[in-house]
């Protein structure tokens, strides 16, 4: 098995007196699909503004590729909650935003952009208004900006936490598709218990606040994962969202359970 590209070792971190995150540990490998997930308010978003550098942790560490994770160089594209697409921006200018922060120029980030308007289903939207455009089609552009900054791994918070259900099952499936294609080493944050079944290699499960790590599971259900509602999906659904509702005090005390499903 491949060495962690990601690896968080004892990371706590508390805010005036308030613990949030007590002991982290976990990892992503190369082009893994890893997913956190856990209860609201837990602490999931503060793990990834320890990563995206806004925070540092009181005690743990952070190693990306086997060397400790520095403030000049960050490996991550981050898409957040909700999409931030500047509503004065056309959908093409948003999408080249990333690029455009990093020193390239709006031309050649057009350029690289436009390349990618058909795979994410966004062709002939290129000069639109963010307004102009559906929820799942947003967040496709969102994603887009994010991609195509070709960082080493992606990390997406509860990306389609704001859509419709139907349009979330459909972005799900998308998701899959284009992780398969590209191979993107992925941390998504998520507290739908389906959407980290269907998209995930490995799911870290969190206790509430303070944050610990409850359960790893490893999903070995194959890809592509068409059947949303499969037998073997559903038990696996089930027993994650019995292990969240059943997170007691005393579990938070026992060691992380490992397991394969
Ligand atoms: N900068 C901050 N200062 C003080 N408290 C904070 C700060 N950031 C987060 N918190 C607190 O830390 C706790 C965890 O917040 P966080 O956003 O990480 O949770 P979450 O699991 O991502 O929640 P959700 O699933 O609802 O988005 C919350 O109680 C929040 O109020």
């Amino acid at each position: 098995m491949s060495a962690p590209r990601l690896e968080l070792r004892g990371i706590a971190k508390r805010f005036d007196g308030l613990a949030v995150l007590d002991e982290i540990s976990l990892h992503v490998r190369k082009g893994e699909f890893v997913s956190i997930l856990g209860p609201s308010g837990a602490g999931k978003s503060t793990i990834f503004k320890l990563l995206t550098g806004g925070l540092a942790p009181d005690a743990g560490s952070v190693a990306f590729d086997g060397a400790p994770l520095l403030a000049e160089r960050r490996p991550f594209a981050f898409m957040p909650q909700h999409d931030a697409l500047m509503p004065w921006r056309r959908i093409i200018d948003n999408t080249t935003l990333g690029l455009e922060v990093q020193g390239m120029s709006r031309s050649a980030a057009r350029e690289r952009v436009m390349t990618l308007f058909p795979e994410f289903g966004l062709a002939g939207f290129e000069q639109h208004w963010p307004a102009q455009l559906s929820g799942g089609m947003r967040q496709r552009a969102a994603l887009l900006r994010t991609v195509v900054q070709e960082r080493d791994m992606l990390l997406l918070d509860e990306p389609f936490g704001a859509l419709d259900a139907l349009t979330r099952a459909g972005m799900q499936r998308w998701l899959q598709t284009m992780w398969e294609r590209h191979s993107w080493t992925t941390l998504l944050i998520t507290h739908d218990v389906r959407e980290a079944v269907f998209l995930s290699d490995r799911i870290y499960v969190l206790t509430d606040r303070p944050a610990r790590v409850l359960t790893e599971i490893s999903v070995s259900l194959p890809r592509p994962r068409l059947d949303l509602a499969s037998a073997q999906a559903s038990a696996i659904e089930a027993d994650l969202l019995h292990t969240l509702l059943n997170s007691t005090s005393e579990q938070r005390n026992r060691p992380c359970l490992t397991a394969v499903i």
